[in-house]
C-alpha cells in the first residue's frame, strides 16, 4: 500500500483539491492500493490559533473570523460536490463549527486558552479539510472513508507536540487497516491520549502522521504531496539556478533540511525511515515532474555534492584563553551549561591547539549565553586562565551536503577557493567525521554571493556567471559589447559561461540591473531607465550588489576613475581596462593595485594598455614568472604615429592623416596624447614597471616631435588648425628621410634602467623598416632571447583588436574563476 500526503496548499482551494482528487483517482485507475493523509487548509491553522487567542482576549471579532474559514469549507462542498449531495456535507461541516464555536464561547468566558485546548481548537483543521475531501470522493462514488486520526494514534500528554506511544499506535493502526478496504482519509497533525483527549504532533505534523502510518502498515511509499518541485539544491529565492535534486538519502535530507530547507522535515518522517520506506517529494501544482526520491543509500550521483543549504542569521561565540589548554572538562561544563538554559547549539568548532572554542547560536540567545557562560566560568575568568567571552553577530551559515563527499578529495579544496576567490571570508568552519557536511560561517552580508558562488562551481554542468561592470562606451566600450553580443551564444553552449552586463555607465547616464543588461537593448535601456551618472554611486552600488564573479571593466580615458581601483580590488571585484593612466601614474600606486589584487585573490588585468590586442604585457608577465631576465626592449607602440608615417607622403596633408587616425580610431579620445609623444612615454614606462625597471614618469625622456605651436595648442580643433600651419615642417621630415632610403619611426627603448623615446629614421635592414598600417612592433632581448630576439608585431591600436584584448582579459578571468 501507499501512502500520500496532501499538506496545506495541496488542498488550499477549489482547483487545487481538484488535482488532488485526480492524483487520488489516477492511483485508483492504476489498481493501486493507497492511504491519504491530509492537512487543514492552507492558512487554517494559523488563524485558528490567532482565533484562539482572540477569544481567549475576550475579543468577539473572532466570530467574524471564524465565519470566514466556515466559509472557505463550504465554498469547497460547493465548488466540488453536486447539489443533490451537498446537504449531508454541509450539515456535517457545519455541526463541527458549532461544536469549534461553542469551545470557543467558553474560552472567551474563562479568557484562558492552554496548550491543551489549543490542541482542541486546532484539531479542527485537519478533520474539516479531511472531512470534506472524503466526502467529494465518496460523491464522485469513491469507497472512500473518514479515518480521525485520534482514534489510532495515541501519545502522552505534551499538548503542541506529544510523544508518540508506538506500541500502543502501531497496534491500533495494524488492527484498523485490517478491518477495512476502503480508502482511508486521515487526518494529518492530530492524535489523542489514551483517555481521548486531543494532542498534535508538533513541527512537520502531518508528514508524521502519513510516517507513522506508513511504518506501521509497511508501505511501499511515502508520497509528500507539496507545493514545489521537491527538494532542491538551494534555496532558490537566494540561489536562481537551483534545481530539484532527483535522488537523496535520508541522511542527506536530515542535513539539508537541519539547515533550513523547509520542504520536508526530516525528524518527522525517522518512522518511515527506521524502516527503509522510501519517500517521494512531489509537486501537486507540478504534477508531471519527477520530484525527489528520498531513500536509505545514496545513489550515485552527477555532483560532488548534492544541495546547499544556509541559516542567514546566527551569532558565534567564542571562548578562549591559555587556561584551556589540556584541561579536561572545559567543554564539558560549556556545553552543559548552555543545555541545561535551552540554549541550542547548531556549530561548534575547536582546533587541536586547544586554545579557543567557538560555537554557533541564534542570535537570540546571545546575550544569555554570555551571562550563562561568565557565570559559568567566573572563577577561570577571573584568574586570567580564560580571557573572556567574544561574541560576533551578523554572521550566516553555509553547509554544503552530500554523501558524496565521502573519502572524495578536493571537495572542501574548492569549497574554501570558490569562497576564495570571490572575497569571502570565512569566520569558522566545522566538519564532522561523517563527512556528509561540510559548514562555513562568513558575513551576512555576502551569504548570497556565497551561496550562488558556491553553487556555480559544484554544479558545473549549470551555466556560471561573470558579472560585468562596464564604465565607458564610446569606440571601445560599444565594440566590446557588440563582440559580447555576438559571442553569447557560443560561450552558453560551449563554454557554459554567461556574460551578465550588470552595470553600464556613459558620462551621461548609468543603469546598474544585476539581472543583466541586454546587449541587444543596451543604448535603450541606458537611455530610457538611467540615472544621472556619478562614478562614485556606481562604485558603491556595485559593492553592494555583492555579485559573484564580478568585474569592472574602465573603457574610459578619464584620470579620476582610477582613484576606484583599489576599493573596488579590496572589495573583491577584478578590474579590466585599456585606461593607461593608472598603470603610468606614480609608481607606488601601480604596485599598491597589484597588491591589493593578490591580497583580495582578484585580478587587475591591462594587457590592451599597451599594443591593444597584442599580447605584449602577457608575454612580459610568463617570461618575468619563468626568471628571464630583461636586457632591452625596443619599440614601436603607437598605432597612431605608426599610421601616419605609413601613409603620410608627398601631396597629402599631414593635419589630414592624422584625422584619418582618429576617425579610423586608433587615437587617443585626445589626439594630442598621441602626437606629443606622450602614449608612448606611458607605454614603454609600464613596460618599464613590468619588467622591473620602477621608473617614474618623469623619468622617461621623450624628444619633441611636434613644433612648439602644435604642442601649445589649447583644444583638439585649435590642433588640427596648427597641423595645417606646420605642414611644410613634416613634409622635410618625410622628405629628408626618404631622400636617405630610410623611414621615421617613433621608437621607444629601454635599456639599462632608461627609457627614451624618439623620432627615429630606420633603414631597409632594420626590423621596424617594413612595418604597415598601424602596426606596432615590440622586441625584448632578454637573457634568454639574446641573439635573437623575441619580437611581437600587429595592428596595436583600433576598436576590435582592442575590444577583443579587453574581451580576452575578461575571459582569463572566467577561467581562473573555475
Ligand atoms: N582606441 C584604441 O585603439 C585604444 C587602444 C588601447 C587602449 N585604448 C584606451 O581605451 C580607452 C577608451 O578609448 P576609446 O577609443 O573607446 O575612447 P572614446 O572616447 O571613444 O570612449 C571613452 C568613453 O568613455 C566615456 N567616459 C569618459 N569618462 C567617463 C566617466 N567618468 N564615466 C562614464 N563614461 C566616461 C566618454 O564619454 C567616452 O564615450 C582609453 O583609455 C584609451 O586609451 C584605446
Ligand atoms: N592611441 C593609441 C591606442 C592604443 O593604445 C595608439 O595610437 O597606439
Ligand atoms: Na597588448
Amino acid at each position: 500500500m501507499k501512502v500520500l500526503k496532501f499538506g496545506g496548499t495541496s488542498v488550499g482551494t477549489v482547483d487545487s483539491i481538484k488535482t488532488v482528487i485526480d492524483i487520488l483517482e489516477n492511483n485508483i485507475a492504476n489498481g493501486e492500493k493507497i492511504a491519504v493523509v491530509f492537512s487543514a487548509m492552507g492558512g487554517v491553522t494559523n488563524r485558528l490559533i490567532e482565533i484562539g487567542k482572540m477569544a481567549a482576549a475576550g475579543n468577539t471579532e473572532y466570530i467574524e473570523f471564524l465565519k470566514v474559514v466556515e466559509e472557505r469549507h463550504f465554498a469547497v462542498v460547493r465548488g466540488m460536490i453536486n447539489v443533490k449531495n451537498q446537504s449531508s456535507t454541509f450539515a456535517a461541516v457545519r455541526g463541527l463549527f458549532n461544536e469549534l464555536g461553542d469551545i470557543l464561547r467558553g474560552v472567551s468566558w474563562i479568557r484562558e486558552l492552554s496548550e491543551r485546548t489549543l490542541d482542541l481548537i486546532m484539531s479542527f483543521g485537519e478533520r474539516l479539510s479531511t472531512l470534506v475531501i472524503s466526502e467529494i470522493l465518496k460523491s464522485r462514488g469513491v469507497d472512500a472513508e473518514f479515518c480521525d486520526a485520534r482514534t489510532i494514534i495515541h501519545t502522552n500528554a505534551t499538548y503542541g507536540m506529544g510523544d508518540v506511544d508506538f506500541e500502543v499506535t502501531n497496534r491500533q493502526i495494524l488492527e484498523y487497516f485490517a478491518k477495512t478496504t476502503s480508502l482511508q482519509c486521515v487526518t494529518g497533525f492530530i492524535a489523542s491520549t489514551t483517555d481521548s483527549v486531543t494532542t498534535t504532533l508538533g513541527r512537520g505534523g502531518s508528514d508524521y502522521t502519513a510516517s507513522i502510518i506508513g511504518a506501521a502498515i509497511d508501505a511501499t511509499v511515502i508520497e509528500i504531496w507539496t507545493d514545489v518541485d521537491g527538494m532542491m539544491t538551494a534555496d532558490p529565492r537566494k540561489v536562481a539556478n537551483a534545481f530539484t535534486i532527483p535522488s537523496i538519502s535520508y541522511a542527506e535530507a536530515m542535513e539539508l533540511s537541519h539547515f533550513g530547507a523547509k520542504v520536508i522535515y526530516p525528524p518527522s518522517l525517522q518512522p518511515a525511515f527506521a524502516k527503509n520506506i522510501p519517500l517521494k517529494v512531489l509537486n501537486t501544482f507540478n504534477t508531471d515532474f519527477i520530484g525527489t526520491f528520498v531513500q536509505k543509500g545514496a545513489e550515485k550521483k552527477d555532483y560532488a555534492i548534492t544541495g546547499i543549504s544556509s541559516i542567514d542569521e546566527i551569532a558565534l561565540v567564542n571562548i578562549q584563553g591559555s587556561g584551556m589548554i589540556g584541561v579536561a572538562g572545559i567543554s564539558g561544563r560549556l556545553f552543559t551549561a548552555l543545555s541545561v538554559n535551552d540554549i541550542s547549539v547548531i556549530l561548534i568548532s575547536q582546533a587541536s591547539s586547544e586554545h579557543s572554542i567557538c560555537f554557533s547560536i541564534d542570535p537570540k540567545n546571545a546575550q544569555r549565553a554570555r551571562e550563562v557562560l561568565e557565570k559559568e566560568f567566573s572563577h577561570e575568568i577571573a584568574l586570567g586562565y580564560i580571557d573572556g567571552i567574544s561574541i560576533e553577530k551578523n554572521l550566516s551559515i553555509i553547509a554544503i551536503v552530500g554523501e558524496g563527499m565521502k573519502k572524495s578529495t578536493g571537495v572542501s579544496g574548492k569549497l574554501f577557493s570558490v569562497l576564495g576567490k570571490n572575497g569571502i571570508n570565512v569566520v569558522a568552519t566545522a566538519q564532522g567525521s561523517s563527512e556528509l557536511n561540510i559548514s562555513v560561517v562568513i558575513s551576512k552580508g555576502d551569504l548570497s554571493k556565497a551561496l550562488n558562488s558556491i553553487h556555480g562551481v559544484f554544479f558545473q554542468s549549470e551555466t556560471r556567471s561573470l558579472n560585468l561592470f562596464i564604465v565607458g562606451v564610446g569606440l571601445i566600450g560599444a565594440t566590446l559589447l557588440e563582440q559580447i553580443k555576438n559571442q553569447t551564444q557560443y560561450l552558453r553552449d560551449e563554454k557554459l559561461l554567461n556574460l551578465n552586463i550588470a552595470g553600464l555607465s556613459n558620462t551621461k547616464k548609468m543603469l546598474l540591473d544585476p539581472d543583466g543588461i541586454s546587449t541587444e537593448q543596451w543604448r535603450d535601456r541606458i537611455s530610457d531607465e538611467g540615472v544621472k551618472t556619478s562614478l562614485p554611486a556606481f562604485v558603491q552600488r556595485m559593492i553592494e550588489l555583492n555579485l559573484p564573479n564580478s568585474v569592472f571593466v574602465d573603457c574610459t580615458s578619464d584620470k579620476d576613475i582610477v582613484q576606484y581601483y583599489n576599493m573596488l580590488l579590496e572589495a573583491s571585484i577584478s578590474v579590466v581596462t585599456p585606461n593607461k593612466v593608472a598603470n603610468s601614474g606614480l609608481y607606488a600606486e601601480y604596485t599598491a593595485l597589484k597588491r591589493t589584487a593578490l591580497k583580495r585573490g582578484v585580478k587587475f588585468l591591462y594587457e590592451t594598455n599597451v599594443g591593444a590586442g597584442l599580447p605584449i604585457i602577457n608575454t612580459i608577465q610568463g617570461l618575468m614568472s619563468s626568471g628571464d631576465k630583461f636586457l632591452k626592449i625596443e619599440a614601436i607602440l603607437s598605432g597612431t604615429l605608426s599610421y601616419i608615417f605609413n601613409s603620410f607622403g608627398p601631396g597629402i596633408r599631414f593635419a589630414d592623416v592624422v584625422k584619418e587616425a582618429k576617425a579610423k580610431g586608433f587615437t587617443e579620445p585626445d589626439p594630442r596624447e598621441d602626437l606629443s609623444g606622450a602614449d608612448v612615454a606611458r607605454k614603454i614606462l609600464i613596460l618599464a614597471r613590468e619588467v622591473g625597471v620602477p621608473l617614474e614618469a618623469t623619468d622617461v625622456h621623450v624628444a619633441q616631435l611636434l613644433p612648439d605651436n602644435c604642442l601649445a595648442a589649447p583644444t583638439v580643433e585649435n590642433f588640427f588648425e596648427e597641423l595645417i600651419v606646420s605642414d611644410d615642417y613634416f613634409a622635410k621630415l618625410q622628405a629628408d628621410a626618404e631622400a636617405q632610403g630610410e623611414k621615421l619611426r617613433y621608437i621607444a627603448t629601454l635599456e639599462n634602467g632608461k627609457a627614451v623615446v624618439e623620432l627615429r629614421t630606420v633603414d631597409a635592414s632594420h626590423p621596424f623598416y617594413t612595418l604597415s598600417g598601424s602596426d606596432n612592433i615590440v622586441s625584448f632581448t632578454t637573457e634568454r632571447y639574446k641573439d635573437r630576439p623575441l619580437v611581437i608585431k600587429g595592428p596595436g591600436a583600433g576598436a576590435e583588436v582592442t575590444a577583443s584584448g579587453v574581451f580576452a582579459d575578461i575571459m582569463s578571468i572566467s577561467s581562473y574563476l573555475g
